[in-house]
């Protein structure tokens, strides 16, 4: 084998920081840019974040030799890789794309497009990241479009990082080598997918490409040689799933075929592969040792630790340990990250090196900023500035020895006693509460008897309409909740102001004619984080923002303690609603799942412990809303798919204490309360069980983007209870036609019988406007009344 051996040893790093900047600098820069704004206005905020991070970084003590990592993707790795690789789908070069620098004007003018679509031209499909709520855009393979790597594009994206380096103030007279980072060959094509002709042969078949693509991967290699790149990261993240279209034998492979014909090459950077947001499995260990890759990367967050037998094939091969979690803002656990080290070195026979186990990018950029939070609870947290420290604290304990660290042990080990001991984190009435809970409560009356009692209460038409939730969110609406938190409205005045949104959207539900009405949910920022607020056990960041995709930001909360709520926090608002109307007006929650999946969660007791915390707190909230005379719940769970376990044998237990704790959450209603959930999702078949056994009486979910697959996908499976297909994709301003309704609803209640449909969109309605908004219910209503009477003229209601 020959390798090209490394000019130096990989020194301690991080996978990647956070793209963003610490005041959100690239998401205004972006949007600023869409909105019309120079292009130059653009780069420079890039280059400048880009010298602020290097700078930053070294300042953290990243100040070897490719410490840093140098990612130049603006907005998403994924889209990065595909831009450099030059793949550009067919139905952009129609509309006048072409492959080109993405550094360059036309390079962003083009991730832009991708990104975005044109008037002309649909963008790329976004995608959740692994189990994290971060989402990539998808490349898409075509027979017919092939790879056209963009060498001398990375190659000068590595100079400018190099000389934003050098002009540094930081590091004059030495600066240090930046390590350019990008998303392996594998991985690249397992996260694609084909589209066009190739599409409807297999999907598989785009695997079929990876030798070509190895072969762009080449030239992009040899081009950052050139330019002096000491060493390259290739992320192979897809390693730690198993649950791909691809199968796993078929990964392993290409990983071995792809390494080998990079590991030959000569004139190439050393090679590092770090392995994210899992276990990477010793089938990948030994394929990744059998190639001359220089460095391999595990994650020691979520993955387990190798043995010494899986690890033998890495004989003379670095090995990063990410010790330092990437997914998480809690400050790791020094004792058992150097405990964990400790045993690497005694079973990985070559260098040992330390990294965090995943990108920075899913944290905030820097606890210290978060001032106003409660001293105690601000020092357990640990965001991206803080991981760096750690990692270099921890790669000291590989070099300095076994007290390397005892200062920092100490400390730790007091902060954690506290943590155990801080009032909020054990809260007794919760644990004993929890302990008491038996099997009875998650479950509820018979499914058959709800039906009956729910019918008579509730007296609704054939193909009921409703709405999942949330109405136009208002330019008034935001600056009403501007204002409360500024302290200008008081509390009475944000009442009163809220009221009226909630009245007036109550009018125009009725003046629709809508069966089943909603509030609105104006109160709300967004759905997890009202509940945050409201509950004990959460804190919320001034400065924690981290990505979700292209532009937008999200601020998760951080569930720290025991959960429980201190009052109700519904029941006023459906209260008020309800009095407006005769119509049922549908109260609306979070279910526990989604509250946990876009939240940080505290990493001292099992998820599930957690999830059932939130669920009790919610079953008092559902209790007390059906006191009020509430007589229909919504519980949403549009999250219960992301968090399904990316081993595919960790997925039933994961199914199994999702679904109690949603019933737990549920099974205080009485058999008259008609209890409703909503899931948004197109690829519901390995959830599809798990939904049946939430056991709501309705469920409304996501159909109109997957073609409606999910009614034929339904009704084979034998699934009993209300079903809501969404009629029509709420993400775009398009008013759906009636005609295009009706077919739906027809079809719908061929397909699930016409005793179970209800009629409504996919998803909330709050990133739309009034005016569409009205246009397209009105359209549901008509096309609703259509088939009505189909349905009553077919079947006569004596029969
Ligand atoms: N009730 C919520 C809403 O309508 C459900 C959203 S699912 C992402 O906004
Ligand atoms: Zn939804």
């Amino acid at each position: 084998m020959t390798t090209a051996p490394p000019t130096h040893a990989l020194p301690p790093t991080v996978l990647g920081y956070p793209r963003i900047g610490p005041d959100r600098e690239i998401k205004k820069a972006l949007e600023a840019h869409w909105g019309g704004g120079d292009v130059a206005a653009l780069i420079e905020a890039i280059s400048s974040h880009r010298r602020r991070t290097l700078d930053h970084l070294v300042g953290l003590g990243l100040e070897e030799d490719s410490a840093v990592p140098a990612d130049g993707a603006v907005i998403d790795q994924v889209l990065d890789a595909s831009v450099l690789l030059g793949l550009v789908p067919r139905r952009f070069r129609d509309a006048g794309f072409a492959a080109v620098a993405p550094d360059a004007p036309e390079g962003l003018t083009l991730i832009s497009a991708l990104a975005r679509g044109t008037s002309e031209v649909e963008p790329l499909e976004l995608t959740k990241w692994f189990d994290t709520n971060y989402h990539y855009y998808v490349p898409e393979i075509e027979a017919d479009v092939a790879f056209a790597p963009q060498a001398t594009a990375l190659a000068d994206r590595f100079r400018a990082f190099r000389a934003l380096a050098e002009q540094s103030e930081r590091t004059v007279g030495a600066a240090p080598l930046p390590r350019p980072t990008l998303l392996g060959p594998v991985s690249f094509l397992v996260l694609a997918k084909s589209v066009g002709a190739a599409a409807e042969t297999s999907q598989a078949a785009r695997f079929d490409r990876l030798e070509e693509l190895v072969g762009a991967y080449a030239a992009l290699l040899g081009a950052l040689h050139e330019a002096g790149a000491a060493w390259i990261q290739l992320e192979e993240p897809v390693l730690s799933s198993d649950g791909w279209d691809i199968p796993r034998e078929q990964v392993i492979a290409g990983i071995s075929s792809a390494y080998e014909q990079l590991g030959r090459l000569t004139e190439r950077p050393a090679l590092f592969v770090p392995v994210s947001y899992g276990t990477a499995g010793d089938d990948a260990l030994a394929a990744l040792g059998g190639t001359a890759v220089e460095a391999v990367g595990i994650d020691l967050e979520r993955g387990a630790l190798p043995s010494a037998e899986a690890l033998r094939p890495l004989a003379g091969t670095t090995l990063a340990a990410g010790v330092v979690g990437g997914l998480n803002v809690w400050r790791t656990d020094v004792s058992r990250a150097a405990a964990l080290l400790d045993t690497l070195g005694e079973r990985h026979q070559g260098p040992l090196t330390v990294s965090s186990s995943t990108s920075l990018q899913h944290v905030p950029h820097d606890a210290a900023r978060e001032t106003q939070l409660d001293p105690q609870v601000a020092g357990w947290l640990a965001f991206a500035d803080q991981k760096v420290g750690e990692v270099l604290a921890l790669a000291g304990h590989l070099t300095g020895g076994a007290d390397a660290l005892e200062g920092l042990r100490a400390d730790d080990a007091a902060r954690r006693r506290l943590r155990e001991q801080h009032p909020q984190v054990h809260v007794e009435s919760v644990r004993s509460r929890l302990t008491a809970v038996e099997p009875q409560d998650r479950r509820r009356a018979e499914a058959e008897h709800r039906r009956a009692a729910q019918e008579t209460g509730l007296g609704l038409p054939p193909l009921p309409t409703t709405t999942i939730g949330s109405f136009p969110q208002t330019g008034e609406i935001r600056r009403i909740r501007a204002a409360h938190r500024r302290g200008s409205l008081d509390q009475q005045g944000y009442e009163e102001a809220i009221r009226e949104q909630i009245a007036d959207c109550v009018r125009r539900q009725e003046d629709l004619g809508l069966d089943v009405l909603v509030h609105g949910e104006a109160e709300r920022n967004d759905m997890v984080q009202y509940f945050a607020e409201n509950l004990e056990g959460f804190i919320t960041t001034a400065h924690g923002w981290v990505q979700s995709y292209g532009s937008r930001c999200l601020r998760p909360p951080i569930l720290f303690g025991d959960v429980h709520r201190p009052a109700p926090i519904t029941v006023d608002w459906i209260r008020y609603a309800a009095s407006l109307t005769k119509k049922p007006v549908k109260g609306m929650l979070t279910g526990p799942v989604t509250i946990l999946a876009w939240s940080f969660v505290r990493d001292d007791q099992p998820l599930a412990d957690t999830a059932d915390q939130i669920a009790l707190a919610l079953r008092d909230e559902v209790q007390d809303l059906q006191a009020a005379g509430v007589k229909i719940i919504q519980v949403d769970e549009p999250a219960l798919r992301e968090l399904l376990p990316l081993q595919v044998a960790e997925r039933p237990d994961y199914l199994r204490w999702s679904v109690e704790s949603f019933r737990l959450s549920t099974s205080g209603a009485n058999a008259a309360t008609q209890l409703h959930t909503h899931l948004c999702y197109s690829e519901f078949e390995t959830v599809i069980d798990a939904i049946d056994a939430l056991d709501a009486d309705v469920t409304t979910l996501e159909a109109s983007r997957s073609g409606f697959e999910v009614v034929s996908a339904l009704s084979e499976h034998g699934f009993s209870r209300g079903i809501g297909p969404g009629v029509w994709d709420i993400h775009s301003p398009r008013v759906p036609g009636v005609d295009e309704l009706i077919d739906r609803l027809r079809l719908a209640a061929e397909v699930l019988g016409t005793q179970r449909v209800w009629s409504n969109p996919d998803c909330g309605l709050k990133t739309r406007g009034w005016e569409e908004t009205e246009a397209s219910l009105r359209h549901l209503v008509n096309a609703t009344a259509v088939v009505r009477a189909e349905l009553a003229a077919k079947v006569p209601a004596s029969v």
